[in-house]
């Protein structure tokens, strides 16, 4: 393989997605203050998440990545961060019990911060007058705020990114590793709100379930250290060429390169050209990465993207997320399984039930329906069974708040309803209610599988 490429090699290739910064100075500052700060997370731990993903695209294991659509500096609180944990390790708990599988827990967070959009325009009528201005590109790049100063992409906010994601991942590893992901906490994670819904109620059964199994196991004197902690691993889409490459270093045991601003990164279905700078990016670090496929994508770049992106065929490199959309998984994912299956490349199938299902409600809003994240998924796991392959895993964008920006669920969330916590600042996320009915109807699919 050649040599890691500098930065300017890279935009030189031609990287989509990337902001048009005003000051080159200040961007050379803040990339090379980047470089000195110290790594979120080991080049050993990204390899450990390469053998646990390997046993996912094994059939051992399933994956469930989630996390905000993108995340902000102002929510990086105590709270949210909890918040959100706290429904993926119900989640997982749902899905290890229920479905009866080991669950690699990988968090969309500590990193998601920057988003690839469908225009570099935000149009919005204001008083009567109609007003354009740059599209938000997430708190990396630029201001949500609609306003011509805040829509000017700032590099100071590469270090915000930083030093955000440092502090979510350091509280992150205290709940994971400090008592709160202990098993014996299974009840405390199901809220008061929660409690009351069917899912919630569901949750409980499960729950005391554990409980009896663990009490049974102290009673014969067993109480393994894995019952009170979890593994738990950060993702995040890396798009922005100044941050990841400023964020890649040589691993002083392999003399290879890693990201090591998340343990798993992944390359949007906007930047997935296969002679574009973030393929070319990608193809030197060692972390496992995904590569998202949407419906245009075709057996034959799949089968590219892996002889390039995994030359080796290293089993856990690679993951494939697909992102059809409920209508078309059924007929867009078969060639795909079936010819890189036959060609015997070892990759991990994810499914992402939500970026090819988005709409805008007649209310405009941006949203989803839960019906169709369901049936997505159902699709994912009818062509896997109808394949002999493995259904991998699910990445949701969910949150651990009870926001209205998907419609359906059990809380019969319907259009005129998104109006009353609609919050995301790009797509819309399942709520914690949500998320919970998910992880069950999954468990279920997968205990058929
Ligand atoms: O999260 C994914 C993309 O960034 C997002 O769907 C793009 O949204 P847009 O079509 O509103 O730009
Ligand atoms: C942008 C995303 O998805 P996609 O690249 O599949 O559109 C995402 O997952 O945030």
């Amino acid at each position: 393989m050649s040599s890691f490429p500098d930065l300017a090699a890279l935009h030189a290739i031609g990287a989509a997605q990337q902001p048009t910064y005003p000051d080159a100075a200040a961007v050379d500052a803040a990339v090379a203050r980047l470089r000195r700060m110290p790594p979120l997370v080991f080049a050993g731990e990204c390899d450990d998440l390469t053998a646990k993903m390997a046993a996912v695209s094994r059939g051992e294991a399933f994956l469930l990545q989630g996390g905000d659509c993108a995340e902000t500096f102002d929510g990086v609180t105590a709270e949210n961060v909890r918040n959100k944990l706290r429904v993926l390790l119900q989640m997982a708990v749902v899905l290890t019990y229920a479905g009866s599988v080991p669950v690699v827990k990988l968090g969309r967070l500590a990193g998601q911060y920057a988003k690839p959009r469908s225009s570099d325009l935000e149009t919005r009528e204001i008083d009567g007058e109609k007003i354009t201005l740059p599209a938000y590109r997430g708190d990396a790049v630029n201001g949500f705020d609609f306003t011509e100063a805040s829509r000017i992409p700032d590099p100071q906010r590469l270090l915000d990114v930083y030093n955000s994601s440092a502090a979510t991942l350091n509280l992150v590893r205290a709940f994971v590793t400090g008592g709160y992901a202990d098993l014996r906490q299974v009840h405390e994670w199901n809220t008061d709100f929660v409690r009351t819904s069917a899912a919630g109620q569901r949750y409980e059964q499960v729950a005391a379930e554990i409980d009896r199994a663990m009490s049974f196991m102290r009673a014969i004197g067993a109480d393994p250290q894995e019952l009170r902690r979890v593994d738990f691993h950060s993702s995040h889409e890396a798009l922005l060429m100044e941050y990841e490459h400023a964020m890649t270093r040589i691993d002083s045991r392999t003399d290879e390169p890693y990201n090591v601003s998340g343990h798993f990164v992944w390359i949007g279905e906007r930047t997935r050209q296969l002679d574009g700078a973030h393929v070319e990016y990608f193809r030197h670090i060692r972390n496992p990465i995904g590569c998202k496929l949407g419906p245009t994508a075709t057996a034959d770049d799949a089968l590219d993207l892996a002889a390039k992106l995994n030359p080796d065929n290293t089993p856990g490199r690679l993951t494939f997320i697909t992102r059809f959309g409920a209508s078309k998984i059924r007929d867009g994912l078969p060639q795909l399984v079936e010819k890189v299956t036959a060609e015997g490349v070892n990759v991990a199938w994810v499914c992402d039930p939500m970026h090819g299902n988005t709409f805008e409600s007649s209310t405009g809003y941006k949203t989803r329906r839960f019906d169709d994240v369901v049936d997505e998924v159902q699709g994912f796991f009818d062509v896997h069974r109808s394949l002999g392959t493995w259904p991998g895993g699910i990445l949701v964008e969910m949150t651990g708040d009870d926001v209205t920006e998907c419609i359906g669920g059990g809380e019969e969330i319907d259009e005129a309803g998104l109006a009353h916590r609609y919050e995301s600042v790009v797509d819309p996320r399942l709520n914690r209610v949500q998320s919970l009915e998910l992880a069950f109807l999954v468990a279920e699919m997968l205990r058929q599988a």
